[in-house]
């Protein structure tokens, strides 16, 4: 019999390509337009794509401003262009929309990248502008029929460690919108006294222990350790909450960290100054008959814009305005989990 020859078994050499975790290395993500199959991937996993916002609520934003073609529309927020897309489809080509946003970085990319969909100067204007100067651009067009203002901050805004919005990477304290105005947060911190920085985190973010958080942040500066990076500041977060009890101190940290920095970011950007003052150049932007919807994020934001159309029903500036707030489904919630904490107002302007 002969002798059969066996080729040894020769065990294929482990792949050692991992998935990328750092933001710059998720090259395919940042290049959705040639990757669409991992952009695809990624968002049926519930996650939002490097450098990419998923837009929240747009069907029952279509559904309430009730686009027609011809109308001109203002987006307070550009920010990644979805809903300036979406509102922009609705006009088929006969109408206009005008956008702002702060951010210099992130506005530019849209620009071209609505450009590039055929979206032009021919139909969208986007203006490098603060929404709180609503009124000067109404004052060009005569107002506006539709107005869509989704506040906040973009997926790539919080995603870009460069930006330190989030207290999960580590990146320079900074949280502007826009780096090339202003002081960044960790310069806030360099000059702030303890009993300004408690009620500034009292005031945004209702954070119970923002006592003690406002002393132990202002002894380090003191000591002259700088609290200049995300990293930092989380830290002093950490060993503030420490005498917590361990089964309820992971949580309570996350939620103190993400307080405190929504505290800092409202503060940098002078959030609630703007938002206030948009409201209240809101009723003259609008045409007769013309409708805005309003997408916040926390408390603060949500009682402000009520309070503001409420009593613009009240003097009759508005014909009706939402009592309760909308809420995404618990499909899109499980969707995107960034869209948990989104709530919608509205209200329609008086035809007087
Ligand atoms: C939640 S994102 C908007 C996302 C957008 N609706 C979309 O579908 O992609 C909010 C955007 O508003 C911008 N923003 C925040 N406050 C602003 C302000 N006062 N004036 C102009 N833009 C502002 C931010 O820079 C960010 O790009």
């Amino acid at each position: 019999m002969e002798k059969e020859t066996q080729t040894p078994h020769k065990r294929r050499v482990r792949y050692k390509g991992k998935y990328p975790k750092k933001f710059e290395e998720k090259y395919k993500e940042l290049q959705p337009e040639k990757y669409k199959d991992t952009i695809e991937h990624v968002i049926s996993k519930g996650n939002t794509p490097a450098g990419m916002h998923i837009s929240i609520m747009v069907n029952e934003i279509l559904d309430f401003l009730d686009i027609q073609p011809g109308q001109i529309g203002f987006d307070a927020t550009l920010g990644y262009g979805g809903h300036t897309k979406a509102m922009l489809e609705k006009l088929q080509g006969n109408g206009y929309i005008y956008a702002t946003d702060v951010d210099p970085v992130e506005s530019q990319k849209t620009k071209k990248r609505l450009e590039d969909q055929g979206y032009g100067e021919d139909i969208l204007s986007i203006r490098l502008q603060n929404f709180c100067t609503i009124d000067e651009i109404a004052k060009e067009t005569g107002g506006f029929d539709f107005i869509l203002a989704d506040l906040g901050v973009s997926s790539m805004q919080i995603d870009n460690p460069k930006r330190g919005f989030s207290f999960k990477v580590d990146g320079p304290l900074d949280l502007r919108l826009n780096q090339e105005k202003g002081i960044s947060a960790a310069e806030r911190l360099d000059t702030i006294s303890r009993e300004e920085l408690a009620g500034m985190l009292y005031e945004n973010s209702d954070e119970p222990y923002c006592e003690e958080l406002a002393k132990a942040i202002t002894d380090e500066m003191r000591k002259g350790n700088r609290i200049d990076t995300t990293t930092k500041l989380r830290e002093v977060i950490e060993k503030t909450l420490d005498f917590l009890p361990e089964k309820e101190k992971k949580d309570t940290i996350k939620k103190t960290c993400q307080r405190t920095f929504q505290a800092l970011r409202i503060d940098v950007n002078r959030e609630f100054e703007v938002l206030y003052e948009f409201m209240e150049k809101l009723p003259n932007a609008l045409r007769p008959g013309g409708r805005v919807a309003i997408l916040t994020f926390h408390s603060g934001e949500d009682k402000l814009v009520k309070q503001a159309l409420k009593a613009g029903y009240k003097a009759g500036i508005y014909s009706d305005y939402a009592r309760d707030v909308i809420r995404p489904t618990a499909q899109e919630c499980a969707q995107n989990g960034r869209a948990r904490s989104t709530k919608m107002r509205w209200a329609v302007r008086s035809k007087m």
